[in-house]
């Protein structure tokens, strides 16, 4: 199986329409190369730009989602077409991902579960998703979470607990904490026995510098892909196969216990 995570430069020199167009045309431009391909999270406005949240945010079909549709079709390809600020009519603003099978049919739509910001940004700006979502492929089924997520251990053994081999992860991370990064990237690997794509931003937006470094983990633990920090197509083969046979032999999810007792004062 082929993947391409696009990491795309994020910053405001360009428009949300001209950004829109250039990824949807960078996603055309795997048909043939990859199976999948994966944007970041919230690459219309940046992570970090909360006051474009409430302006652009969209409804779920609105333009990101004709855009990407259109494009997963083109390309033939699986789409994660990383996040958008999402105007729910009914509730609040949502960090929602949008799935597209290469006929351009939402397979899957998932809120961001664990909104980042503490007090502020994100956190108080948008509601929480409850649901966890899994989307079939013929090669493997992929678990989503998005950016800040990734610190959140008990959110992918549910995905693993569903069924997920694959977990993808689009991201605004800050270069700040890329160290991070890299190693959650890794232990939710190793710990689930899983692929790990995560697919980061490049540039600054909002004054945040963006880490990049976009990367594959395999259920191993072996970095198989790591991007640079500028914005970077960056493509990986591996074989889904690869996850039943790591679980198979070296069993450790098998040995997990489960309603441990809190210790008596
Ligand atoms: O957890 C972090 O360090 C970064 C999280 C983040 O930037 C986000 O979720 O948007």
């Amino acid at each position: 199986m082929r993947a391409s995570l696009l990491q795309i430069d994020v910053n405001e020199g360009e428009t949300v329409e001209s950004r829109r167009a250039r990824v949807a045309s960078l996603v055309r431009d795997q048909a043939g190369s990859a199976d999948l391909v994966v944007l970041p999270e919230l690459w219309t406005t940046g992570a970090f730009a909360y006051e474009e949240f409430g302006s652009e945010a969209e409804p779920l079909e609105g333009p990101t989602y004709e855009v990407m549709a259109k494009a997963a079709s083109d390309a033939g390809v699986w789409l994660h077409a990383g996040s958008i600020p999402e105007r729910d009519p009914e509730g609040p603003l949502y960090n929602t991902s949008l799935v597209f099978s290469p006929s351009g049919d939402l397979a899957a739509a998932y809120r961001k579960i664990h909104r980042f910001g503490f007090d502020k940004g994100e956190a108080v700006l948008m509601g929480a998703g409850e649901e966890l979502v899994t989307v079939r492929l013929p090669q493997t089924t992929v678990g989503v979470a998005t950016c800040y997520d990734l610190r959140f251990p008990e959110l992918f053994r549910g995905l693993v607990d569903v069924g997920a081999e694959t977990l993808v992860v689009p991201a605004g991370w800050p270069e700040r904490r890329r160290a991070h990064w890299t190693l959650l990237a890794q232990a939710r690997a190793v710990e689930n026995q899983a692929f790990v794509l995560a697919c980061g931003t490049a540039g600054t937006h909002a004054g945040v510098p963006q880490a990049g470094h976009s990367i594959v983990v395999d259920p191993w633990g072996e970095v198989l892909a790591q991007a640079g920090a500028g914005e970077q197509v960056l493509t990986v083969e591996f074989d889904p196969g690869k996850v039943a046979v790591t679980r198979d032999q070296f069993p450790a999810l098998k040995d997990r216990v489960l309603g441990l007792a809190t210790p008596r004062r």
